[in-house]
């Protein structure tokens, strides 16, 4: 089932939650909808589950506008934050609950009901739980559970608001591609929420990056990761340095730092920003061209494979950080408080008065 959000505008008394989302969800997709807090991802879900209506704009399903439906005649799947099991209820029942309260003209048969239990349980790796309550399970074991159920009357979209948002980091992980590999074997539309970035890289099909009622970008996790479209996602989905300063003759001027930019020669003496990721900075010892600054090292963070080094510019006074390989790091011998030569390798450009981060 393919999902078209058209227009969608959201107030909430003296607050805009939703300026204008346009989203389009192909039908076995998997999207990631991805934004800090307050963003207004969890309100678009709502929207698009029928718990909350719009001002404005539509919902489609298929070529069906859902906007009238009520949220049981959408036939959406929703899997929440915290579990919502009943505590009352073994696994096997909390699974099978969807399908007992249905009304006696639609309910399948007693084992129709098992078979379809057994075979959810199959699914979600909990084949030896269905006796236990939800006290007797860990956090991921509820999660899975709480997809279980919702998998069990058979959704043709599923929700998932931040599903693994209260799990620690390392089952959260192991979740997450848990999630990737169901949604490959049963490819139900799905749209989820999460404030995690890596979660969404790692998972999603495509990602809708989210900031202040709006859409920055859509795209697939290399699009926005590698071509970011707005300073915000730049920033959003990793760390980042700036580099200020003004056009001139092709080239940005930034400090003591010229970088050619030839996309740039129409725009001379305007006052653009480069974004370079720390691991697209070079440091050497010794200066070797004009395309790099000098800078005292103030900070050296070298656990793990990557190094991170961080410098203060000698021109602008401003800190640049540095990711580089740990083998590098020892041939190059950098130490605390020496001056190196730092020099970015690729910059995207914006121009700041149309964007701010
Ligand atoms: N019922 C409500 N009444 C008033 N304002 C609301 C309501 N629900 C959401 N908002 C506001 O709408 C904006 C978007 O909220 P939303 O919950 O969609 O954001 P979010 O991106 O999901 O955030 P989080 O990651 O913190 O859950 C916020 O500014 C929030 O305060």
């Amino acid at each position: 089932m393919s999902i078209k959000v058209s227009n969608v505008i959201k107030n909430y008394e003296n607050e805009s939650a939703l300026k204008q989302i346009d989203l389009d969800v192909k039908k076995g997709e998997l999207v990631a909808l991805l934004g800090p807090s307050g963003s207004g991802k969890t309100t678009l879900l709502r929207i698009i589950a029928g718990l909350e209506i719009p001002d404005e704009g539509s919902i489609l399903f298929e070529d069906q506008d859902v906007g009238q439906l009520q949220v049981k005649e959408r036939n959406v799947g929703f899997v929440f934050q915290h579990y919502a099991l009943f505590q009352h209820m073994t696994v096997f029942d909390n699974i099978a609950f969807g399908l007992n309260v249905r009304p006696k003209s639609t309910r399948p048969k007693k084992r129709e009901i098992e078979e379809k239990v057994v075979e959810l349980l199959k699914l979600v790796k909990l084949e030896n739980f269905s006796k236990r309550y939800p006290s007797q399970l860990s956090g991921g074991q509820r999660q899975r559970v709480a997809l279980a159920r919702a998998l069990a009357v058979e959704p043709t979209v599923l929700l998932l608001d931040e599903p693994f948002g209260a799990l620690d980091a390392k089952v959260r992980k192991d979740l997450r591609r848990w999630l990737r590999k169901l949604h490959d074997d049963i490819q139900i539309t799905s749209i989820f929420v999460t404030h995690d970035q890596e979660e969404a890289l790692e998972v999603a099909d495509r990602v809708v990056i989210m900031n202040n009622g709006k859409i920055e970008q859509i795209g697939t996790p290399e699009e926005v990761y590698h071509s970011p479209a707005t300073p915000f996602v730049y920033d959003f989905l990793g760390k980042v340095n700036l580099f200020h300063g003004r056009v001139q003759k092709g080239s940005l001027i930034s400090g003591g730092l010229e970088i050619p930019l030839p996309e740039l020669e129409e725009d001379d003496y305007k006052e653009v920003t480069g974004y370079v990721r720390p691991h697209q900075i070079s440091i050497e010892k010794f200066e070797t061209n004009q395309t790099s600054i000098s800078a005292i090292v103030t900070h050296i963070h070298a656990v793990g494979p990557i190094v991170y080094v961080e410098v203060l510019r000698e021109d602008t006074k401003e800190y640049v950080e540095v990711e580089l390989m740990n083998e590098l790091f020892i041939k190059l011998n950098i130490e605390l408080g020496e001056r190196v030569f730092v020099r970015p390798n690729e910059l995207k450009v914006f121009i700041p008065q149309d964007y701010s981060i």
